[in-house]
């Protein structure tokens, strides 16, 4: 008896051996706890367009470690799955598990902020709002993909015209407003808060200004808001930002509004400074920040503007998208800077059909 129970013994022990030959080293080494469907991703981020902007984008966005996956999408399919794998090949040294890219939007899904860089861009000279036909032609075909896969995504538009893009978005997409943002003058306004630093002798952090109104050529700077550690520079010399002053502090301005040209005749195209912009403005989305930001956004109603244009103002930004605006004081000039910048939109805009 004793004799055929070490027998049945010895049978079973060589069976267990036998499986656990046959298991992969992944089934030797780990043991599953929880084998339920995997959860969607929480944090994830898509970037359509994956050109110099697009990629500037997609590395600032790593590197902040904001999200649990990134998506890319373009239609240059051996682009795409080049700048994949490259990133993918990055993963030792950064924080994001998923890195997907497709053309079909399927790969899309469940993300919570969308940024589209897809596009033309200007050639030397050339000026933004000349790109408008050809990208608005581009945004026809990708917005009502990216919604049909995150209906309750933000989307960040900073392919050019911005604001006029970001219009076109806001109607293509039927997502509320405070849903769609464009990257606007968030750029403008830190060229300016660099130029303006760096002839103070500061960091750009602690020089406050702002550009408001169309991202581009008829920007507002709003001088009568500058100040460093709340002096306000207009109350030292009362004609700064005018031809009237002495010290000409708006050649800065212009140097602002000179800088995309400048670069795209130096390197062909403006691309880092982009990138770590919007990478800030997913910071304050991401993290419910309710930090403020110089975007485009829908401003019929405001400061006198009676169309539907998008231009930017100070936003500030949560996990809702824009959740409110402030009602900056500005100056009667300024205001009518505004204005105008909001007609140069208007007057591209009311020609554009079947939106
Ligand atoms: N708002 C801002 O502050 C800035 C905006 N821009 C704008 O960003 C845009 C992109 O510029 P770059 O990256 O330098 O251009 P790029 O030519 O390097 O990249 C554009 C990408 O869009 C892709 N694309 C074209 N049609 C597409 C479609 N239907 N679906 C998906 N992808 C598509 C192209 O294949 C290409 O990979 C331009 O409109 C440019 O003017 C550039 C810098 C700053
Ligand atoms: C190209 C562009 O819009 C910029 O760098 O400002």
């Amino acid at each position: 008896m004793l004799i055929s129970w070490w027998f049945l013994y010895l049978a079973a022990r060589n069976i267990i051996d036998q499986t656990l030959d046959m298991a992969s080293v992944l089934q030797k080494l780990i043991m599953p706890m929880f084998s339920g469907p995997a959860e969607p991703p929480r944090n994830k981020v898509t970037v359509v367009g994956v050109g110099q902007v697009g990629m500037a984008c997609a590395i600032s966005i790593l590197l902040r470690e904001f999200c649990d996956e990134l998506a890319l999408v373009d239609v240059m399919e051996d682009k795409l799955k080049g700048e994949m794998m490259d990133l993918q090949h990055g993963s030792l040294f950064l924080k994001t598990p998923k890195i997907v890219a497709g053309k079909d939007y399927s790969v899309t899904a469940h993300s919570r902020i969308v940024v589209v860089t897809a596009g033309v861009r200007q050639q030397e000279g050339e000026s933004r709002l000349n790109l408008v036909q050809r990208n608005v032609n581009i945004f026809k075909h990708i917005i009502p993909q990216i919604v049909r896969y995150s209906p309750n995504c933000i989307l960040i538009v900073v392919s050019n015209p911005v604001d006029v893009l970001t219009y076109v978005t806001w109607k293509l997409s039927g997502l509320p407003k405070h849903r769609v943002i464009g990257s606007g003058t968030n750029l403008d306004s830190a060229r300016f808060r660099y130029l303006m630093a760096e002839r103070l002798g500061i960091h750009p952090s602690s020089f406050n200004g702002w550009i408001l109104g169309e991202h581009g050529d008829s920007s507002v700077p709003v001088w009568s808001g500058a100040n460093v550690a709340g002096v306000n520079l207009q109350n030292l010399n009362p004609d700064i930002g005018t031809d009237a002053d002495q010290e000409n502090w708006t050649e800065t301005h212009r140097k602002v509004v000179d800088s995309a040209y400048e670069v795209i005749k130096l390197k062909g195209y403006t691309n880092w400074a982009i990138g770590l912009s919007v990478a800030d403005l997913i910071e304050s989305l991401m993290k419910n920040l309710n930090r403020i930001h110089p975007v485009s956004t829908m401003v019929k109603g405001m400061f006198g503007i009676g169309d539907e244009v998008y231009l930017s103002l100070p936003c500030v930004l949560n996990s809702n998208g824009v959740s409110s605006v402030v009602n900056m004081t500005l100056t009667d000039d300024e205001r009518a800077q505004l204005k105008r910048s909001a007609d140069t939109l208007w007057n591209i805009q009311r020609d554009l059909k079947d939106l």
